[in-house]
């Protein structure tokens, strides 16, 4: 009988920090650390940095935030950036961001164990090809790390074409057809207008309540007058201002079947990570008809869909706009500092410190604004720590021909 022992995974120690992804918050964290002296390592399972905003989002996308809110730390956007940068844009500095820093992730390394070992006292991480081993892991690995795919009855009988807006790119592949549109965050929103300019006849799939807020009330960002606004009033007031504006300068949105939350836009954004839409021309088509709103789904049929309220409707492709989750529980074992969903259970502004060196970057439900925040936070803790560290690792470390970022061999 053959018999193929595996061959145990190579042990690379790593000379500072274990980063595990590769998007805006691994690199800013790694800037950051670089910035106070700490070499780190990222390990990123895609084959280039940022890979969410490279290969799974729409060639329409722009930051729907002002920029000024969705920069990292230690390096402004260019001057000539637009107020709303597109996705093209904001790759193209997040790839000028790794460069300024040296930042040069080891790409093609999907993290599927890592774990603190209490007797060494050291995080093992493990790859498809190497352990690693390190003091501290840094969690970067998002809040959007997966699409969440439900079990909608019957889906498997639809004869058209079913995708995740995760694969979405463009309305060019769907002119004239009927869609069907499930999910209504800001990417049911987005591909929905999209596809309307594309001469594609989106129906979007409403099952729950929503808050829509216009991206600028009077010229000024909402986001903006939200922040100005928290510093001087407490949430629940601000989500009133903010209401009151929308209202007026939106309409009702309830006559058009979307009903608002009972509670408010930033209050429910906090308590459960429910993004508000920030209007960028949906709503204007659903009020011409344009987009049309359906209400729950009952069943997915071969040829179409059958809803809540009885109807019937015939598609000839869906789009799942049902968001995305965190990964972290796949991987990430032996500590209870994560929920479930993968989140820490800690809530802001502390989610950012775990015990053993653990800390979590971009996991704030506050976009890259919270990213930066944690990034400067954990590399001020990490940097203090990491003085009284070298010590030791310069005994440990035998080999010294290596770059800071590179794993030794052992
Ligand atoms: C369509 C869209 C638009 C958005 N627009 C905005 C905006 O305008 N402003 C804003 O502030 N926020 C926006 N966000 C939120 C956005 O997710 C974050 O702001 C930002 O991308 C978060 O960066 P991150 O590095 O934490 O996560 P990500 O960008 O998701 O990066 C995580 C990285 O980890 C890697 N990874 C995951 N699991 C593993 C593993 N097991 N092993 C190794 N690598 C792994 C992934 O491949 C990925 O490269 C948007 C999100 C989406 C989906
Ligand atoms: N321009 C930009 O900057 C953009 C930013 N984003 C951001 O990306 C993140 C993800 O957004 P998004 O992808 O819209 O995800 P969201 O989680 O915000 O929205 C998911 C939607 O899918 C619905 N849904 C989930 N499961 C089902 C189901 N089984 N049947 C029917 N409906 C379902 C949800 O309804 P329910 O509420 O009832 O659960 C909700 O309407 C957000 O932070 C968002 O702000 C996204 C696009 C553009
Ligand atoms: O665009 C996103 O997904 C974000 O997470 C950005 C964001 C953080 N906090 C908010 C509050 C209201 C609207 C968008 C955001």
């Amino acid at each position: 009988m053959g018999c193929c022992k595996e061959e145990e995974p190579k042990w690379l120690w790593v000379n500072g920090p274990i980063i595990v992804g590769a998007g805006p918050s691994g690199l800013a964290v790694s800037a950051c650390l670089k910035e106070n002296g700490v070499p780190s390592l990222i390990l990123e399972r895609s084959d280039c940095i940022a890979s969410l905003w490279q290969h799974k989002t729409y060639d329409r996308l722009k930051l729907h935030l002002p920029k000024q809110f969705c920069q990292l730390p230690l390096f402004d956007f260019p001057e000539n950036f637009p107020k709303y940068p597109t996705k093209h844009q904001f790759i193209s500095y997040l790839e000028s961001y790794a460069k300024h820093f040296s930042i040069t992730p080891k790409f093609k390394q999907s993290v599927k164990v890592a774990e603190f070992d209490g007797v060494c006292g050291f995080w093992k991480v493990q790859t498809q090809d190497f352990q690693y081993l390190s003091k501290w892991l840094i969690v970067a690995t998002g809040e959007n790390a997966e699409a969440v795919i439900p079990e909608i009855p019957g889906i498997d009988k639809f004869k058209g074409r079913v995708m995740h807006t995760s694969v979405y790119k463009s309305g060019t592949e769907f002119i004239n057809q009927r869609v069907l549109v499930i999910g209504c965050g800001n990417s049911g929103m987005e591909v929905s207008l999209d596809l309307c300019r594309h001469n594609a006849i989106p129906h979007m799939v409403v099952r729950n309540s929503v808050h829509i807020l216009p991206r600028e009330m009077l010229g000024i960002s909402t986001f903006s007058i939200a922040m100005a606004l928290l510093k001087w009033m407490p949430l629940r007031i601000v989500d009133k201002l903010l209401l009151l504006v929308a209202n007026l300068t939106l309409g009702s949105t309830d006559k058009l079947g979307l009903r608002r939350p009972k509670t408010g836009p930033l209050e429910l954004k906090n308590a459960t990570g429910k993004t508000p839409v920030l209007d960028v021309g949906a709503l204007s088509q659903i009020k011409t008809g344009k987009i049309q709103i359906m209400p729950g789904v009952k069943e997915i049929t071969k040829i179409g869909a059958k809803f809540l309220d009885g109807k019937e409707g015939e598609f000839d492709s869906i789009i799942l706009a049902t968001g995305y989750k965190s990964n972290v529980p796949s991987w990430f074992k032996g500590s209870d500092f994560f929920t479930e969903q993968g989140m820490p259970k800690t809530p802001f502004p502390n989610g950012w410190k775990g015990e053993n060196g653990l800390y979590t970057v971009g996991f704030t439900r506050r976009g890259i604004l919270g990213t930066a925040n944690d990034a400067k936070n954990i590399a001020r803790d990490i940097s203090e720590q990491w003085r009284e560290f070298k010590g030791f690792c310069k005994n440990f470390c035998t080999t010294k021909n290596l770059s800071d970022n590179q794993g030794i061999c052992f």
